[in-house]
């Protein structure tokens, strides 16, 4: 059967890529997305902002909710400080496996953990199964519907703790506008949108980054 675009997007890195370069990694998927296929990766746009949030953060526990194949994954793990924890949580397997071989291709391999499975079923775990107890930043770029309902169960389960950045991907497209009026309107996040544009296009999109000012 014909190859999936997860599957196609990976051997354009495989083709192009330097082995153990996450740049070379980054520019093969932008090239791939910009001239052959389109997909769904925060891009190079909305990539450097987020770049320059994890530069200026530093975090040292990061948690990403939607690997896709690791475009972003790769963007944020090559510029964490040595000793700096990164789970990544994604649902589908057959994403996992193709963001498995990208982040492997870039040599980030012992930076980021990709836990496959629901992000309902694992953030009430994450703690006692990975020894976490709070995140620095939490990068959300999964189902549009799940940024709410997740945002609440880890502010339930105490990993969302004063000073924890969530960063949102696509809040005006595809949009996420339960989320949006939840951390614009809530007195316990400081909430900015950075204005962007859809991955690869010149619709309007941006992140917003909300601060937890703690309850
Ligand atoms: C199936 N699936 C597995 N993971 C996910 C979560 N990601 C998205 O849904 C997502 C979608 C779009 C997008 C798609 C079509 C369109 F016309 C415009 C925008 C862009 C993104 O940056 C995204 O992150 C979906
Ligand atoms: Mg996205």
């Amino acid at each position: 059967t014909r190859k999936s675009r997860p599957q196609r997007l990976l051997k354009a890195v495989e083709g192009k890529a330097t082995l153990g370069d996450p740049q070379s990694v980054i520019t093969a998927i932008d090239h791939f997305c910009r001239h052959k296929e389109w997909a769904m990766n925060v891009g190079d746009e909305k990539g450097s902002i987020l770049d320059s949030l994890v530069i200026e953060l530093s975090p040292v526990n990061v948690l990403e909710l939607g690997t896709y194949c690791g475009y972003s994954t790769v963007r944020i793990a090559r510029l964490l400080p040595p000793g700096a924890r990164f789970i990544t949580l994604e649902f589908n397997p057959d994403y996992a496996a193709v963001a498995r071989q990208v982040i492997g291709w870039a040599g980030l391999e012992d930076k980021v953990q990709l836990v496959e499975g629901a992000s309902g079923d694992w953030i009430p775990r994450l703690r006692e199964h990975f020894g976490v107890q709070m995140f620095d930043l939490v990068f959300l770029d999964h189902w549009k519907d799940q940024y709410l309902p997740d945002t609440k169960q880890l502010e339930e389960c105490g990993l969302i703790q004063k000073g924890t950045v969530l960063l949102a991907d696509n809040v005006i497209c595809p949009g996420t506008p339960d989320y949006l009026k939840y951390v614009r309107n809530s007195p316990h996040y400081d909430s900015r949108y950075y204005r962007s544009h859809l991955e690869y296009t010149k619709v309007e999109d941006g992140l917003e980054k909300s601060v937890f000012l703690g309850f």
